[in-house]
């Protein structure tokens, strides 16, 4: 029996298509919706801007393109974007809510793990990434990529969007609940707090002492569509412990790190990592928010799955100590169990998965 409030799983999403309430120029890609979110994909233009903006209460995106366009990039046959620029581009799929469901954006885990800045933008946005309750209209993707340059084309997924009926946000007291007999993260002492349960940060690192990976500079580009494409080494610095279980993060360079619990979102519920939270530092993790039902199910082969954190300082150095929170997953009800679970015949890349990278690179 479905929920009445919750987060559309897979058949519901599809249903969206079929019923015209989601709209696409073409097709649906066979492997396009995921338990619990559907992946967007990049129209056939990227308009390059000056800068970053919000449409407000009364403009459409394309009033504010005609203004701030300073070119148009053809992206039929794959372009580069590079780092450091704006680009805003139309996607293929728009939408026609019904009056009570809502939505949501965030950038695909693969997106975050490369550094891409990305937010959705819908017409008379107040807010990014965020959908409003009954929203009609285009939706337009920010990209800005930080850290690589890198190829897109038409069709590449560089964000995704979940759809929502109501509020279904598990309170502290239900999380505390589930916690018990799910183990959401596996920690001696759960720090359930602000709406979320905590995780913490390892830097303590694996048996060679390896804790993360800093990006490196003025690196070749990665095509975003291309898997196990380049050498690891050619992208990123490993960073050890050296016994010493910190890490001193300098403002403006990219880090991937790891939790040191592993994770378990159970199949009925929807995980977000939340974002920085100003009273626990002046860094930010988690670029890339989403985490799919059934990711870290034992019986969907998860069992140990960690959370990759995407890591940046701002403005001052900063001293990580090995355990120290740095986020929370906050947890909500799924309208029904979606058909399929990550890491269950999806071609899922991070189920199971300790400190790793996105899945362009390889060993
Ligand atoms: O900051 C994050 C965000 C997500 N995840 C995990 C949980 C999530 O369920 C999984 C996959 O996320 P997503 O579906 O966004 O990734 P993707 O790039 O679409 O990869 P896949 O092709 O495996 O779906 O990665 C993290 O470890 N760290």
């Amino acid at each position: 029996m479905a929920r009445e409030t919750g987060i559309l799983a897979d058949r519901a999403i599809s249903a969206l298509f079929e019923t015209g309430r989601l709209i696409s120029e073409r097709e649906l890609d066979r492997d396009q919706i995921q338990p619990a979110s559907l992946d967007l994909r990049l129209g056939a233009k990227a308009f390059r801007v000056r800068a970053s903006f919000m449409p407000g209460p009364s403009h459409l995106v394309s009033d504010k393109l005609d203004r701030l366009s300073l070119h148009v990039i053809d992206l039929t046959e794959g372009a580069v974007l590079e780092t450091g620029c704006v680009y805003i581009v139309p996607l293929m799929e728009s939408l026609a809510l019904p009056a009570d469901m809502s939505a949501s954006a965030n950038p695909k885990s693969s997106t975050g793990r490369l550094d891409i800045f990305t937010r959705v933008i819908t017409d008379y946005a107040q807010e990014f990434d965020k959908i409003p309750a009954g929203y009609s209209g285009p939706l337009y993707l920010e990209i800005s990529p930080r850290t690589f340059p890198i190829v897109v084309r038409r069709g590449s997924r560089l964000s995704q969007i979940r759809f929502r009926v109501g509020q279904a946000l598990l309170g502290e007291p239900e999380l505390l609940k589930l916690h018990e007999t799910e183990t959401l993260v596996a920690s001696k002492q759960p720090n359930v707090s602000g709406g979320g349960i905590a995780l913490s940060i390892d830097l303590a690192g694996d048996k060679d002492g390896l804790i993360g990976y800093r990006g490196k500079h003025h690196t070749a580009v990665v095509d975003v569509d291309k898997k196990a494409q380049h050498d690891i080494y050619d992208f990123w610095e490993p960073l050890y412990s050296r016994g010493r279980n910190e890490l001193i993060l300098d403002p403006d360079e990219f880090y991937i790190l790891v939790s040191r619990e592993a994770v378990h979102v159970p199949p009925d519920y929807a995980a977000e990592m939340t974002p920085f939270d100003p009273l626990v530092g002046e860094f930010r993790v988690h670029y890339a928010g989403f985490f799919d039902p059934g990711f870290g199910h034992a019986p969907a082969g998860g069992r140990g799955s960690r959370a990759v954190l995407e890591v940046r300082s701002h403005e001052v150095p900063f001293i990580l100590e090995d355990g120290q929170i740095v986020g929370r997953l906050v947890y909500e009800h799924m309208q029904e169990k979606p058909a399929s679970l990550y890491g269950s015949g999806l071609g899922s890349n991070y189920q199971a998965q300790g400190l790793k990278l996105s899945k362009h690179f390889r060993i």
